[in-house]
This record gives structure tokens, C-alpha cells and sequence, in this order.
């Protein structure tokens, strides 16, 4: 057996609990995280949450804030820069994915720390070592820097707009199509699979679903469930060196389609649109899916988030195309006009 060296850098520290963002001079103390820090957050975000962190922060201590408001390569390049200018020893992102992206792909850049701050349960990039950036030529992620912790405030995160929380548990659903696309093109093009770190992307999906029963009725279990997923799925990806156990034939759909129309929709909701199609696709209990969506108000028809039925065919006809290199139910030659049609309107995606 030819065993490559492989190696797996996971977060030191995963601190979950209510109202605990006052705390982290102290969990950057235990860490050793020195500064200068690099707080890196959203417009929207820096007035609500990160405000709240920076009081806490001792007037001995150096700190910098850049606000960003696109995961673009612009804001990366800016975000570097105001890094070296202080000399950051931190980079932290407070915020959503885009916000997270940014400060994890320019640690990853300019060789510092980096500490994720999830501000909303709406995407799997919180733990990953991935980042998802606009302007690199790619619909699809890059390597980046691995978070050393994570500071998840269910107090913050159960109060982010349910919108939000709906795009995680759509982001997370999508596990359940992006693993049978893993295993299927280990049988049919002899691909590496990880049946650990699969398992893992596949017990995300699962609580995923098991938020959908509870969240109605306690919002913060079902966030915390929700967040342990979210957070598990991201270390699959850690542990698998790459996004293959999160993302298959659903992600390509939500690639293609923020192609098209970037910004039209939140990438959660993308991805559970696509999650219900490809799970019909590969002959899975689609409808379950489908009915645990709509249990919390998720979006599940095209037109509910502003996409034209047009638009939603066209990516699922250029899907395959975004990743070639990654073999998922849509084949090599990807979908005719006439079956992604069939496919939209059976599941109802479109009318
Ligand atoms: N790296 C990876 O492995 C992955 C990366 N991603 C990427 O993550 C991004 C999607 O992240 P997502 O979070 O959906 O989108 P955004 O980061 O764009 O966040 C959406 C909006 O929610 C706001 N927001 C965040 N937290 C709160 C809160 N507590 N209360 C109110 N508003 C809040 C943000 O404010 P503000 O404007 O202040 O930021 C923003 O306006 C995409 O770019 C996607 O590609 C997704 C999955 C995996
Ligand atoms: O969004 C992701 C996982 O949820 C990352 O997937 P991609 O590698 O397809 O960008
Ligand atoms: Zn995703």
C-alpha cells in the first residue's frame, strides 16, 4: 500500500457555549495568541456582534480592524495588507462565510494565525481549510488556512435571521448527495474514498435533519445541534484534504447557478435546491429531503428565491462542466435540456 504523507491540521480548540464571545482574551490567552490581532468582519456584523468582542479586548493589546463586504480577491489582497502593516500575529474573522473566507485565505497568505468566529449557522467553512473566494478564476474553493479555534456563541448564532440558520441546514442536507457522489466515483473511476471522513460528512447530514424536528420548538438546541454539524463537516473536510465529502452534484448545481446570477441567494439555499434535484437523481428518498426543507420555511422552489426556471435548467446542464475533475452523478457529459426539465419540474424545483 502506497501511504503518501498526508497531514491533518485540526483546530486546538472548539469553544461552544451561550454568551461567551466577552471571553476570548481569555481563550486567546490559554492559546497563546499574541497580538497584534487582525479582526477581519462585515458592515453589518462589525455593528452588531464585533463591537461587542472588541470591548472585551485589554488596552495593552494591539488590534486592527478591516471591514469587507465580498469574499473577493480585492478584499483579500486589502485585508493582507493591513495584516503586514501591524504585523498581525491573528488574523480572526467574525461574521459569515464571507467574512470567514476572507481572514482564513489571508492568514493562509501571509502565514498567521487564524481564529473563526461564526456570527450565523449558515455554511460549513466555520472549521474548514478551505475558502470560497471570488476572483481567482475558480467557481469553487481553495486551500486556505486551517482556524487554530473556533468561538461559537449559540447565544449570537440562534439570534442570526432564520434565513440564515436555513442556509446551514441546507448546506449541511447537501452531505447526503455529495457522499453517494463520492462513493460512485470510487466505483466507477476508482477514486480514492474515505469511508471515516465520509461517515462524518454523512452524521452532519443527519443532525441536520434531526434540527429540522427540533428547531420550531428551541431554537438554540436546534442551532447547537446544527453548529456541532456544521463544525463536523468542516473537519471532514480537514481530515480528507479536500471539500470531496461535502460537496458533489448539489454544490456544482449552486456553483453554476452563483455563475449566473452571483449573490441571488445565499449559497445554503443553492445547495439544498440542488440537494433535493440530485438526491432524485441518484434515486434517494428525495421527498424526505424535501418535506424536512419545508418543515422550516426553506425556500425549496426556484422561483421563492428570485431564480427564473430558465436559469435553473441552464445550470443544471453546465454543472458537470465547473469540476471535471470530480465525478458525481451528472456524468461526463452532464444533463440533456429535456432530463434536467424532467428533473426540476418531478421535484418541483420549478413549475
Ligand atoms: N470555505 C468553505 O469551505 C465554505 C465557504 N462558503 C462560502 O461562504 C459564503 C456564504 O456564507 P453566508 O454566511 O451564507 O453568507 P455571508 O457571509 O454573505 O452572510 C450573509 C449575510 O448575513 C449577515 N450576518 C451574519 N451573521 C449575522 C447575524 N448574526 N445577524 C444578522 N446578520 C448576520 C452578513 O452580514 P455582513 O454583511 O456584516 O457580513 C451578511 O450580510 C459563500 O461565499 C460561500 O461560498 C460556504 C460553505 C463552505
Ligand atoms: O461549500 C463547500 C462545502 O460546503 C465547499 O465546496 P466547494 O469546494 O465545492 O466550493
Ligand atoms: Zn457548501
Amino acid at each position: 500500500m502506497d501511504l503518501k504523507e498526508h497531514i491533518i491540521n485540526l483546530p486546538r480548540k472548539v469553544y461552544i457555549g451561550n454568551n461567551i464571545l466577552e471571553e476570548i482574551n481569555t481563550y486567546f490567552t490559554q492559546l497563546n495568541l499574541g497580538s497584534p490581532y487582525l479582526f477581519v468582519t462585515g458592515p453589518f456584523v462589525g455593528e452588531l456582534v464585533t463591537k461587542r468582542v472588541l470591548e472585551s479586548i485589554p488596552q495593552n493589546k494591539e488590534y486592527e480592524i478591516i471591514t469587507v463586504k465580498d469574499a473577493t480577491l480585492d478584499y483579500v489582497y486589502a485585508t493582507e495588507e493591513a495584516a503586514k502593516k501591524i504585523g498581525a500575529k491573528v488574523i480572526v474573522g467574525i461574521g459569515g462565510g464571507k467574512s470567514i473566507d476572507v481572514a482564513k485565505y489571508a492568514a493562509y497568505k501571509v502565514n498567521s494565525e487564524f481564529v473563526s468566529i461564526p456570527t450565523a449557522p449558515s455554511h460549513d467553512g466555520i472549521t474548514s481549510p478551505f475558502a470560497s473566494i471570488k476572483g481567482l478564476g475558480k467557481a469553487v474553493s481553495v486551500k486556505a488556512k486551517e482556524p487554530v479555534a473556533i468561538v461559537s456563541d449559540i447565544g449570537v448564532i440562534s439570534s442570526a435571521p432564520r434565513r440564515l440558520i436555513n442556509a446551514g441546514i441546507g448546506d449541511t442536507v447537501g452531505k447526503i448527495v455529495a457522499v453517494k457522489d463520492w462513493k460512485l466515483a470510487s466505483k466507477l473511476r476508482g477514486e480514492y474514498y474515505g469511508d471515516y471522513t465520509a461517515s462524518l460528512a454523512l452524521m452532519s447530514a443527519k443532525h441536520a435533519l434531526m434540527c429540522t424536528k427540533i428547531i420550531e420548538k428551541d431554537v438554540e438546541a436546534g442551532v447547537r445541534i446544527l453548529m456541532e454539524a456544521l463544525i463536523t463537516s468542516g473537519v471532514a473536510m480537514g481530515m480528507a484534504g479536500s471539500t470531496r465529502p461535502a460537496s458533489g452534484s448539489e454544490h456544482l448545481f449552486a456553483h453554476a447557478i452563483e455563475i449566473m446570477k452571483p449573490d441571488v441567494a445565499l449559497h445554503g439555499e443553492l445547495v439544498g435546491i440542488g440537494t433535493i434535484m440530485m438526491a432524485y437523481l441518484h434515486g434517494l428518498r428525495w421527498k424526505r429531503i424535501k418535506k424536512s426543507l419545508m418543515s422550516v420555511g426553506f425556500p425549496v422552489r426556484a422561483r421563492d428565491l428570485g431564480i427564473p426556471d430558465e436559469m435553473v435548467l441552464k445550470a443544471l446542464t453546465i454543472a458537470h462542466s465547473i469540476r471535471p475533475e470530480r465525478y458525481t452523478i451528472l456524468g461526463d457529459r452532464g444533463l440533456t435540456w429535456r432530463s434536467a426539465e424532467k428533473i426540476a419540474q418531478d421535484t418541483g424545483v420549478i413549475d
